[in-house]
């Protein structure tokens, strides 16, 4: 039957074998020219590029050699460009002996030669981006590394982007990371293009991530319009690809989380995702290192894996059943890997597979599969070694260019888990060929796995199987399609090319191993069998159909064949570059933001730093200058108050014998009492020149500490902290204590102090004496005995010899007299001196000024350390800021070198990563057949 094939022109796609004749001349091409998936497949002719001949030219040998010689890492391909020379397309065959023992269809001729000289040049080139890709993935993991580490030091900012600036419109790409990949490809390598007048940068989220974030499409991200605040230049508002950060918390937006959440765990989660990141790359990196091509076959349960498999090996290899059965993962592989023995190794749960080690698995022979396939719990996958029978230019397994691992997955759908397997598995997949069942089109989870696997390869290849079951086969088309489009657009440009519609049970297959799969004969397979071999069909438009179903399936083939072998390239290499691209591009773009986070820091703790420095070194100076004027201060009043005390003290010692200090004289026979009475008064009077030189101290003492205060709110201003002074708690120690310390005794020559006598009478004069003779009431003892002499003189020395006697008797008493007679007046003044004279020898006048003056020193000094220690502090904390702020300034300027530099290796790795053409011709070989 011809088949109408749906065009996204909406013209119709027509189908390689849409014509009558198979020629490829006839096909008709749809809609894009340019498109290498839309070249003819020949599907009647012998892919005669994909056979490798044996061909013996000495041009071919070369080639061997370098392509011996250049098939693995850090090979002698160096730099970007393949000399010309190599691929000169004059050139003829290369001796392949990989595939000596294969039948080849076609035999020994030029155009085998051809093929195989085109075959090395095919893998020369491949062998020239593989290791720009190795050598990028290797730079790309030492960027990586030196980025967790530095974002350990310096943790990197992490920018947030308006998601709403992003207009689908503005997005000609349904990609976002390749979108951002090439869009700003010419900036990047200038550095950061930021203007000043953008608002500051925020650390925080760039995407909200459900449960299938990893699987959610791009056209969808760049449609989302959640309402975020616009924290950086639209320049770079746009989604990270690979350092997304997945917050799943309550009911916070992410943007708000990533706000809330600290700086520190914000780069705790980037640590993460880095290290993930790099993990990948590294399992990238095995992949590409890898010579073999992993095909994985998926799909809904049921939708006819098992026998597409079964189809393309034309054997009934793997299980088949109208009821799900694949329950673990079947690779089928070539039996040449294992010796050539076919076999199954059923590798143990939990084990890593290793052919030469059979502790990993078990062996089974073919036909034991379907019991090990089909509700395991023991094995999680097994190796199918299988012979291929078919020529190496039909053969898919057995090609004659790579090893093919072609990976029968249980049905999406059969559990979570399963499911789940199988999704993680098409990371390390080359190439995913989604089985669909025409009659059920795509379910929500075969929706899914084709949106996570479109985010890393480019193509897939989708078979729409069970298509002789619809009757209405362009409306199917048409529908399957439209979905296509909107899953993976890349897929959907090149349709004619990656998306067939066949009936894989309609193709003959081998007969089954004695008692494997099918081997009751009761599947829906043609078994055994060849087109029309059915002995029951005898209807010529049934033989059609069978014809029309197995040249779709034909063609297929050779897709297939042409995907996976020729354009391994990029089915191998694209996700190596799509993911190398994403993630330089996100480093690229945290890169810049970091540069511009450090350089906006490195302004800020730079002028900091202009403002401290200077502000230091005044408070040094302030700190020396103030300690000084305090000390002076405390110098000053303590010297003051000595010397005023002294004086003062001083003075109330030797006027104490002045007067009677209001002490009454009593009389001769109570003239001791007035001696103590009188010594009390005067060493209380004394006492009370102390108690005033202390009030006095006092004063002075509050005065200081104003004056201290006055200078600490000056200088630390709020810093500083003021002490509550109670000047009245000063000088409460005994006052009573001198009279005690003090101990005269009023002896009788204090009575009798002839200097004051003495003292008394010159101050008196010679009048008083003239008085005395004359008479006067008041008659010294020296004028009695003036006046005996004169009286001794006029009476005779006779008369006087008889009156000496009772006169000596009546000057002594009248002496006596006289002398008792001043005892008020020479009393005071010889104990004033005896008390003088012992506080003398206790130096009572230096301890007292020295004690108050000390104390007062004492209580300044608490303020004035206050104030030193105030302004220490205030030093120190302007030291300790300025010693951060250094240390941030040399972070910021480390981190600005360190941002600065990514910046450039990311955006140049980028570029170098970008001109790994995989779509490209190797040189000289763009109208080679299947370029
Ligand atoms: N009519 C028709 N039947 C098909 C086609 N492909 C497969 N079948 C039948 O569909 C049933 C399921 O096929 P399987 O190959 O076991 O499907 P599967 O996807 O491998 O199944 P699970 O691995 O269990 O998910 C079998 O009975 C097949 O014979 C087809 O193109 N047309």
């Amino acid at each position: 039957m011809s088949q109408e094939y749906f065009s996204p022109k909406g013209k119709g796609i027509r189908r390689p074998n849409d014509n009558a004749t198979p020629d490829a001349d006839t096909h008709h091409e749809p809609n894009d020219a340019d498109s290498d998936y839309y070249r003819p497949p020949r599907a009647s002719t012998a892919p005669s590029y994909m056979t490798v001949g044996n061909g013996s030219s000495a041009n071919a040998a070369r080639l061997q050699a370098m392509l011996e010689q250049d098939s693995g890492y850090g090979g002698s391909i160096a730099g970007d460009d393949v000399n010309s020379s190599l691929f000169n397309p004059a050139s003829s065959g290369w001796d392949n002996v990989i595939h000596e023992d294969r039948p080849m269809r076609g035999g020994h001729s030029n155009e085998a030669d051809r093929s195989a000289q085109a075959s090395a040049v095919h893998q020369l080139w491949y062998n020239q981006h593989r290791n720009t890709l190795g050598r990028a993935i290797s730079t790309v993991v030492e960027l990586l590394s030196d980025l967790q580490r530095f974002n350990e030091t310096w943790p990197a900012h992490y920018p947030s982007v308006q998601r709403a600036a992003l207009d689908s419109s503005s997005h000609p790409s349904s990609r976002p990371g390749f979108h951002q990949a090439y869009s700003t490809a010419g900036d990047l390598a200038n550095g950061p293009q930021f203007n000043a007048a953008q608002p500051p940068l925020r650390r925080a989220m760039t995407s909200v991530e459900d449960a299938a974030a990893a699987a959610e499409s791009s056209r969808a991200a760049e449609t989302r319009t959640v309402a975020e605040p616009r924290l950086v230049s639209p320049q770079i508002a746009q989604e990270f690809s690979v350092l997304k950060l997945d917050l799943k918390l309550g009911s916070l937006h992410q943007t708000e989380l990533v706000h809330s959440l600290e700086k520190s765990s914000v780069a705790a989660l980037l640590d993460g995702k880095i290290q993930s990141s790099i993990r990948h790359l590294q399992a990238l990196r095995e992949r590409i290192e890898d010579t073999s091509s992993k095909v994985l076959v998926t799909g809904d349960l049921n939708a006819g894996k098992s026998t597409f498999c079964n189809a393309l090996l034309r054997r009934k290899v793997l299980p088949e059943d109208q009821q799900p059965c694949t329950s673990i993962f079947c690779e089928v592989l070539d039996a040449r890997e294992n010796c050539g023995i076919e076999e199954v190794h059923a590798v143990h749960r939990d084990a890593i597979y290793n052919r030469h080690d059979e502790a990993t698995y078990d062996v089974y022979p073919l036909k034991d599969l379907e019991r090990i396939v089909i509700d395991n719990t023991v094995y999680m996958q097994c190796k199918v070694y299988v012979k291929d029978a078919r020529s190496i230019d039909e053969s898919l397994l057995n090609n004659g260019v790579v090893d093919i691992a072609l990976i029968d997955a249980p049905g999406l759908n059969m559990d979570t888990t399963k499911t789940t397997a199988i999704f993680a598995r098409q990371e390390e997949i080359d190439v995913v060929v989604f089985v669909v069942s025409a009659m059920n089109h795509f379910t929500q989870t075969g929706t899914e796995f084709i949106r996570a696997a479109a985010a890393e390869k480019a193509y897939l290849f989708v078979v729409v199987n069970h298509f002789d079951n619809i009757r209405d086969k362009d409306r199917c088309q048409k529908q399957i399609l439209t979905q296509i489009r909107g899953l993976s657009p890349a897929t959907y440009k090149e349709a004619g090319e990656l998306v067939h519609f066949v009936s894989s049970s309609a193709i003959p297959v081998a007969p089954n191993p004695p008692g494997g799969p099918g081997g009751g004969g009761g599947s829906g397979s043609s078994s055994g069998g060849g087109f029309g071999d059915d002995p029951g069909d005898n209807d010529p438009k049934g033989k059609g159909k069978d014809k029309e179903m197995a040249r779709d399936f034909s063609a297929l083939e050779q897709s297939l064949r042409r995907f996976v072998l020729e354009k391994r390239a990029r089915s191998k290499l694209a996700p190596a570059k799509t993911y190398l691209t994403n993630i330089l591009n996100d480093v690229n773009v945290l890169a810049t933001v970091n540069t511009e986070v450090a350089q906006a820091e490195y302004d800020r703790v730079n002028s900091e730093l202009q403002a401290l420095e200077p502000q230091l070194e005044a408070g040094k100076r302030a700190r020396a200058e103030i300690s000084e004027q305090v000390d002076r201060t405390i110098e000053d009043t303590c010297q003051e108050v000595y010397d005023y005390s002294r004086t003062t003290i001083n003075s109330a010692i030797n006027h104490a014998g002045d007067d009677n200090l209001g002490i009454e004289y009593p009389g001769l026979f109570s003239a001791f009492q007035y001696a103590d009475d009188l010594k009390a008064a005067m060493l209380s009077h004394i006492a009370a020149s102390v108690v005033h030189c202390e009030e006095n101290a006092r004063k002075k003492t509050v005065a200081g500490v104003e004056s201290i205060k006055k200078l600490g709110i000056k200088h630390l201003g709020d810093e500083y902290q003021n002490l509550n002074f109670k000047s009245e708690v000063m000088f409460q120690g005994r006052k009573d204590a001198l009279a005690r310390q003090v101990d005269i005794s009023t002896e009788f020559a204090d009575f009798v102090d002839f200097s004051t006598l003495m003292q008394r009478e010159e101050k008196a004069g010679m009048a008083l004496t003239v008085a005395g003779v004359v008479g006067t009431t008041v008659i010294s003892g020296y004028s009695q005995v003036n006046l005996a002499f004169r009286a001794a003189q006029i009476l005779g020395s006779e008369n006087l010899r008889k009156l000496i006697i009772p006169g000596v008797i009546a000057g002594a008493a009248a002496l006596a007299f006289y002398v008792l007679s001043q005892i008020p007046h020479s009393l005071p003044a010889r104990l004033s001196q005896k008390i003088a004279t012992q506080l003398e020898a206790m130096d009572y006048v230096h301890q007292n000024s020295s004690r108050i003056s000390g104390k007062v020193r004492k209580v300044l000094l608490i303020p004035a350390n206050n104030l030193r220690v105030g302004l220490q502090k205030s030093v120190e904390q302007l030291g300790a800021r300025r010693d951060e702020t250094v240390k941030v300034r040399k972070e910021s300027s480390d981190a600005l070198r360190y941002f600065g530099n990514l910046v450039q290796r990311s955006a140049h790795q980028r570029q170098v990563v970008e001109g790994v053409d995989l779509d490209g011709h190797p040189p000289g070989m763009a109208g080679h057949p299947g370029y």
